[in-house]
């Protein structure tokens, strides 16, 4: 198995990988996709075109039908094992009625390092302090996490996905109802994450972002259009393929106005 701090093969590796649920509806087609370390890649298509289907392969909470995906050179369950891959859900996917307070939540991040009495060591404390001082949600420790705004829900995922530190970060529409000034929040940590390493895969419909953001872009519909750094491939003929030409020109021309798009427009 590869050492994944000296790995330097692509982070994300899928490769002709396709998913047809049990119900006969194909999830995603034939992908294939490379990304390099330290790099942040959005991934972008329109409703239903597969993007839920492609993260949740690559977590391993689904099994590709035909296919691989390796992560740091190894299967998703090794990389899960050693705790190399955090993963941002989307508000929806979340029970918040669960009685569990933000403290609680951001130290989930650390379970995969605690012994086998889950007994959290000094190290696991702190981590899970700094990961709350840094996505600025100490005064919210004590909170259930049902109470809280969306924006701040956001934040404390992104604490427990920093205090797991892993290699891989995974996030499923971080943007969604979030204010301008967490957005920065949100771009400045997964940056400085970035620029220490870590892998970053962002799942958004925020697309005028994408330029802004992102080092790489996926667009797919079902299968892949197009996959590369976004100076090359963020251009009007893949985005027409993936949205059509109405969206297309849309998107573009709010890039050129440095404005966004909502993300309301997209479905
Ligand atoms: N559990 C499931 N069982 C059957 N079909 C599914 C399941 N989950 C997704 N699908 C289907 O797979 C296709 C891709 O869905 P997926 O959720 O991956 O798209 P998406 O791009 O994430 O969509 P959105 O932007 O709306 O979140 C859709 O046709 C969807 O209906």
């Amino acid at each position: 198995m590869s050492n994944p701090h000296s790995y330097d093969g692509p982070v994300i590796d899928v490769s002709r990988t396709s998913v047809r649920y049990p119900d006969g509806h194909l999830g995603i087609q034939d992908i294939s996709l490379a990304l390099p370390r330290a790099s942040i890649c959005a991934l972008i298509g329109p409703n239903g075109s597969g993007k839920s289907t492609l993260c949740r392969t690559i977590l391993g909470f689904t099994r590709p039908t035909s296919g691989r995906v390796q992560l740091l050179g190894m299967t998703v369950r090794h990389a899960q094992k050693q705790n190399l891959v955090a993963y941002v859900p989307q508000a929806e996917e979340v029970d918040w009625q669960f009685p569990v307070s933000v403290r609680d939540v951001v130290m989930m991040g650390r379970q995969g390092q605690m012994n086998w009495l889950r007994i959290p060591s000094a190290t696991d404390r702190r981590c899970v302090e700094e990961a709350m001082a840094r996505m600025e949600i100490t005064d919210l420790a004590q909170r259930q996490i049902g109470m809280l705004s969306g924006g701040q829900k956001k934040r404390v995922f992104l604490a427990r996905a920093l205090a797991q530190g892993s290699r891989i970060l995974v996030l499923d529409e971080p943007f969604t109802g979030v204010d301008a000034h967490t957005e920065q929040g949100i771009m400045a940590l997964i940056r400085g994450l970035r620029d220490e390493g870590v892998t970053v895969l962002i799942v958004t419909h925020a697309l005028s972002n994408v330029p802004q953001y992102c080092d790489h872009v996926a667009m797919v519909s079902r299968r892949l259009i197009a996959f590369g750094p976004v100076s090359t491939t963020f251009n009007q003929s893949h985005l027409t393929a993936t949205f059509g030409d109405v969206m297309a020109e849309t998107v573009l021309s709010a890039v050129h106005a440095d404005t966004s798009v909502p993300s309301w427009s997209l479905s």
